[in-house]
C-alpha cells in the first residue's frame, strides 16, 4: 500500500479555479433577476393578472439562479499525478470493474465488446483486475462475443502494452489508419491484430441473427428456454487468470453474470444488476474498489484506473474519507456540448464543496461505503470504529442486512475490514454466486438501502445522495483527453426520452426517504451540496418555462404588457442580453464555437418543454399508482462498423448536412415544442397585420414592440422547429404532430384575443 513517507511528492492535488469574475457576474445577473422582481411588485396594482403569473415564473428562474450561484461559488477538481504511484505504492489495491448491459438490440455486443477490452487493457497489474459484466438481457449472442473477445484479447491487451497504445478500444485505435514506420515489427504486429479484430467483429456480426451455434456447443446449454424476463441465474467464468503475477501479457479475469428474473418479480433495472454485480464480485474477487461504467463506455484513457488510485491512496493518509471519484460523462459521437459545459462549470462547482455527485459511470466506488459504512465508522488509520464493529459485525445483523448466503457474508466481513482475499479460484465460488443472484436473494434484506439504493430510474443521484448524507466526500477528476467516452442518442426522440428518465429518477428521488428536501436537517450533508442536489429538480421549471414561452405571444395578442415600460425596459434587455454573453463565453472558453452555443440553448428549452414536462406526467401517474416507471434503454451506436475494417473513414460516411440535425416523429414529445412555435408564429403574425385588438381595457397595454421580440427571441430558441415545418422526411415534423400542436393554437388563439 501507499508508503507514509511525507517528504515525497504528494500523488494528488486539488485544484481551486475559483474566479472573482464570475462570481461577480453570478451576483450580477442575480441582483438584475431581484431588481425585476421587485419592478413586478411596485408594479403589481397597474397591471392585469399575467403580470403576477410572469412574476412567478420569474420567482422560479431567480431561485434556480441563486442555487446555481451558490452552487458554483468554490469550484474545484483533483489532479492526480500517477507516475508518482510507482515510486509509492509497492503492493496496488485490486480492482473490480464492471459491465452492465442489458438488450444486444439496443446495445449491440461489439460495442460492449470494445468497452470490456478498453478496461481488460489499461495500465495496471493484471492480477489485480476483474470484469464482470452483467447482462440484463440474458442473451447467448453477449455471452458468444465475450468468450470470442477473450481470446482476442489475448492479442489486443499485450499489443496494447508493448506499443503503449493511447485508445485501447479497438474500434476507436483502428480508424486511424497505420502510420508510416521503420519498425516492421510493429507494422506487422499492427496489421496482424487488425486482422484478428475484424475477424472477432465478423465472428459477432455472423452470430447476430443466426442462432444454430446455439445447439452446436454444450456451453449454451444455460441459455436454452429462457426469455430476458423469465430465467434463472447465469454466472460464467470467460477467462480466468489463474496464478497471475500481474505481468503485461496477462488478461485479467472475465466474469459474465445474468441475475434470474420471473416476470412476478421487481429487479430493479440497472440499480438490481449493480447490486448483483457488487455481490458477486465480492464472492469471487472482494477488490476494496469497483470502477463502474455503462456498457458503451470505453476506457480512453490507459491509466485511468492509475488515476482514481492516487486520489483514494492520497485521501486515505489524511482524515478525508473519500467515497467515491468521479471522472466526466463525455461522448464520442456528440454533436451538441450541453453536457460538457453543465459538467465543467456545474460539476467542477459540486465538487469544490463535498464533491462531485455520481452520475452512474466512469466512476470509482469504494466496496466498504458501498455496504453501508458512515465516515464516522472509521477511525483515523480507516479500520472500523468499535461502535461500528459492533454494528456491522454482528451476526444476525450481517444476515439480516446482506442476506443468508454464508460466503457472501464471510467475504462482506472481508472487505468491511479490509482482509486480503483468500485467494481461490473463480469457479469455486459458482454456486455461491448463483444462490445471491436469485429473485428473493434480496428479499427482507437492506439491499436497495444499501449498494446502489432502489427506487428511482436515476440511481445515480439517489445513491450518491445517500452517500454524502453518511459524511463521506467525492472527488471529481478531469482529465485530458477525457477518460471514458461513449455513445450518446442523437438529437431527436431517443434524447428526449432519455433526458426524460433522467428527469423523472430525480424528481422520484425528492419522494424517498432520501430525499434532501424530506430530512432538510438530518445527515452529514453540507447545505451547498444539499442545494446541489435541488438543482436536479430544474426539471420542475419545465412549468414556469412553458409558461414563459407563452407568454409574449398571449400579450402581444391581448394587448396586455408582459415587460417593464420605459427606461427600466433595459433592466429585461441588460438580463437577457447579459446571461446570452456569459453562456457565450463559457461555451467559447471550453473551445466550442457560436454555433454551438445556439444549439445548445434550444436544446436545453426543448428538453424543459418536453422530456421534463412528461416526466412530471409520469410521476403523477406513479404517484396515483396508474402506472409504473420503466428503464427505457438508450440506442448505442458506433461510427459504421464496417468502416472500421473496409474504410476507416468514420464518421465520414454520415453526409456532414446531416449531423446533429433534429430529428422528428410522431410521438406527442414534439407537440409542446410545434405548439409553442405555432403560437408565437401567429402572435407575431397577428401582430405584423396589426389585428391585436386597438382597445386597452386589459390593464396596461404595451406598444408590443418589446412583446414581439419576446415572440422572436422563443421562434429563434425553438428554430429547430421552425426548420422542421418546411423539412420533410425524418427532419421534418409529421402532419399529426402538426394537426394537434395547430388545434391547440387555435384554443390559445382565441383564449388570448377574449373572443
Ligand atoms: O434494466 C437495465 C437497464 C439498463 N441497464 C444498463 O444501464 C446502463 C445505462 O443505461 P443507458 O440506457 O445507457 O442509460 P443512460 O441514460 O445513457 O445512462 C445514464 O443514466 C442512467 C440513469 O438513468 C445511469 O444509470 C447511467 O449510468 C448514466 O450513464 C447501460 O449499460 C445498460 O445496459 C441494465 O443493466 N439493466
Ligand atoms: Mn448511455
Amino acid at each position: 500500500m501507499a508508503d507514509s513517507s511525507s517528504s515525497l511528492l504528494p500523488l494528488c492535488e486539488r485544484i481551486s479555479h475559483k474566479s472573482y469574475f464570475l462570481r461577480i457576474v453570478d451576483l450580477t445577473i442575480l441582483g438584475l433577476l431581484f431588481s425585476l422582481l421587485l419592478y413586478r411588485i411596485m408594479h403589481m396594482s397597474e397591471n392585469d393578472n399575467i403580470w403576477l403569473v410572469a412574476f412567478l415564473c420569474e420567482s422560479c428562474f431567480s431561485f434556480i439562479w441563486l442555487i446555481i450561484t451558490c452552487i458554483k461559488w468554490s469550484p474545484a477538481e483533483d489532479k492526480p499525478y500517477p507516475n508518482r504511484l510507482d515510486e509509492r505504492v509497492h503492493d496496488f489495491p485490486s480492482v473490480d470493474m464492471f459491465v452492465p448491459t442489458a438488450d444486444p438490440v439496443r446495445e449491440p455486443p461489439i460495442i460492449v465488446v470494445n468497452t470490456v477490452l478498453s478496461l481488460l487493457a489499461v495500465n495496471y497489474p493484471t492480477n489485480k483486475l476483474a470484469c464482470y459484466v452483467s447482462d440484463d438481457g440474458c442473451s447467448p449472442l453477449t455471452y458468444f462475443s465475450l468468450t470470442e473477445a477473450s481470446k482476442f484479447a489475448k492479442i489486443w491487451v499485450p499489443f496494447c502494452k508493448k506499443y503503449n497504445v493511447r485508445v485501447r478500444a479497438p474500434f476507436r485505435y483502428f480508424l486511424n489508419p497505420l502510420v508510416a514506420t521503420d519498425d516492421s515489427v510493429f507494422s506487422k504486429d499492427w496489421k496482424m491484430t487488425k486482422r484478428e479484430y475484424e475477424k472477432l467483429c465478423r465472428k459477432i456480426e455472423d452470430a447476430t441473427g443466426d442462432s444454430h451455434w446455439l445447439d452446436a456447443d454444450g456451453d449454451f446449454e444455460a441459455f436454452s428456454n429462457t426469455k430476458p424476463n423469465d430465467h434463472s441465474t447465469i454466472v460464467k467464468v470467460v477467462w480466468e487468470n489463474k496464478g497471475g503475477v500481474g505481468d503485461d501479457k496477462e488478461v485479467p479475469h472475465l466474469v459474465y453474470i445474468s441475475r434470474e428474473k420471473r416476470p412476478n418479480y421487481l429487479h430493479h433495472y440497472k440499480t438490481g444488476a449493480m447490486n448483483f454485480l457488487l455481490r458477486v464480485s465480492g464472492l469471487m474477487t472482494n477488490a476494496p474498489y469497483m470502477l463502474n461504467v455503462d456498457c458503451d463506455m470505453y476506457a480512453n484513457e490507459p491509466d485511468v484506473v492509475r488515476q482514481a488510485m492516487c486520489v483514494f491512496l492520497e485521501n486515505s493518509k489524511n482524515s478525508n474519507h473519500c467515497a467515491f471519484v468521479q471522472f466526466p460523462q463525455e461522448f464520442y459521437d456528440s454533436y451538441t456540448n450541453e453536457f460538457a459545459v453543465l459538467q465543467s462549470y456545474l460539476g467542477r462547482g459540486v465538487a469544490g464543496i463535498q464533491g462531485p455527485i455520481y452520475c452512474g459511470s466512469g466512476c470509482f466506488h469504494t466496496r466498504r461505503v458501498m455496504y453501508g459504512l458512515s465516515s464516522d465508522d472509521l477511525e483515523d488509520n480507516g479500520s472500523l470504529s468499535s461502535v461500528a464493529t459492533w454494528e456491522f459485525l454482528d451476526e444476525d445483523s450481517l444476515v439480516r442486512k446482506y442476506g443468508s448466503s454464508k460466503e457472501m457474508v464471510k467475504s462482506v466481513v472481508g472487505a468491511l475490514q479490509l482482509k486480503s482475499y483468500p485467494q481461490k479460484s473463480l469457479t469455486y465460488f459458482i454456486e455461491a454466486a448463483q444462490e445471491v443472484g436469485h429473485c428473493h436473494y434480496e428479499y427482507q434484506t437492506s439491499w436497495g438501502n444499501l449498494g446502489w439504493l432502489y427506487d428511482s430510474v436515476a440511481e445515480d443521484i439517489n445513491t450518491s445522495i445517500g452517500i454524502h448524507l453518511r459524511g463521506w466526500t467525492s472527488s471529481f477528476v478531469s482529465p485530458d483527453p477525457p477518460a471514458f467516452l461513449g455513445s450518446t442518442p442523437s438529437v431527436g426522440l431517443e434524447a428526449i426520452v432519455q433526458q426524460r428518465r433522467w428527469a423523472t429518477g430525480a424528481i422520484e428521488v425528492l419522494f424517498n426517504k432520501q430525499s434532501p428536501l424530506i430530512g432538510m436537517f438530518r445527515g452529514k450533508i453540507k447545505f451547498r451540496q444539499r442545494l446541489a442536489y435541488f438543482w436536479v429538480l430544474i426539471c420542475l421549471s419545465s412549468i414556469p418555462e412553458l409558461i414563459y414561452f407563452l407568454l409574449p405571444a398571449y400579450c402581444l395578442l391581448h394587448n396586455s404588457a408582459l415587460f417593464p415600460k420605459g427606461p427600466c425596459l433595459c433592466l429585461t434587455a441588460t438580463l437577457v442580453g447579459m446571461h446570452c454573453l456569459y453562456s457565450l463565453w463559457q461555451f467559447m472558453n471550453l473551445g466550442f464555437s457560436v454555433q454551438s452555443w445556439y444549439v445548445a440553448q434550444s436544446i436545453w428549452r426543448i428538453i424543459a418543454t418536453s422530456s421534463w414536462l412528461f416526466s412530471i406526467q409520469d410521476i403523477i401517474l406513479k404517484l396515483l399508482r396508474i402506472s409504473k416507471i420503466g428503464f427505457v434503454i438508450a440506442k448505442k451506436t458506433m461510427p459504421e462498423t464496417r468502416s472500421v475494417y473496409e474504410s476507416s473513414q468514420g464518421e465520414d460516411d454520415v453526409p456532414k448536412s446531416d449531423l446533429g440535425k433534429f430529428e422528428f416523429d410522431s410521438s406527442c414529445h414534439f407537440i409542446p415544442g410545434t405548439f409553442i412555435m405555432l403560437v408565437n408564429l401567429a402572435a407575431l403574425a397577428g401582430f405584423l397585420v396589426r389585428l391585436q385588438r386597438s382597445s386597452c381595457s386589459h390593464g396596461g397595454g404595451g406598444s408590443g414592440l418589446a412583446e414581439a421580440c419576446g415572440c422572436i427571441l422563443v421562434i429563434m430558441l425553438f428554430h429547430p422547429f421552425l426548420k422542421g415545418l418546411f423539412e420533410h422526411g425524418k427532419y421534418g415534423i409529421p402532419l399529426s404532430t402538426l394537426s394537434k400542436a395547430a388545434f391547440l393554437t387555435v384554443l390559445f388563439v382565441v383564449f388570448s384575443l377574449g373572443i
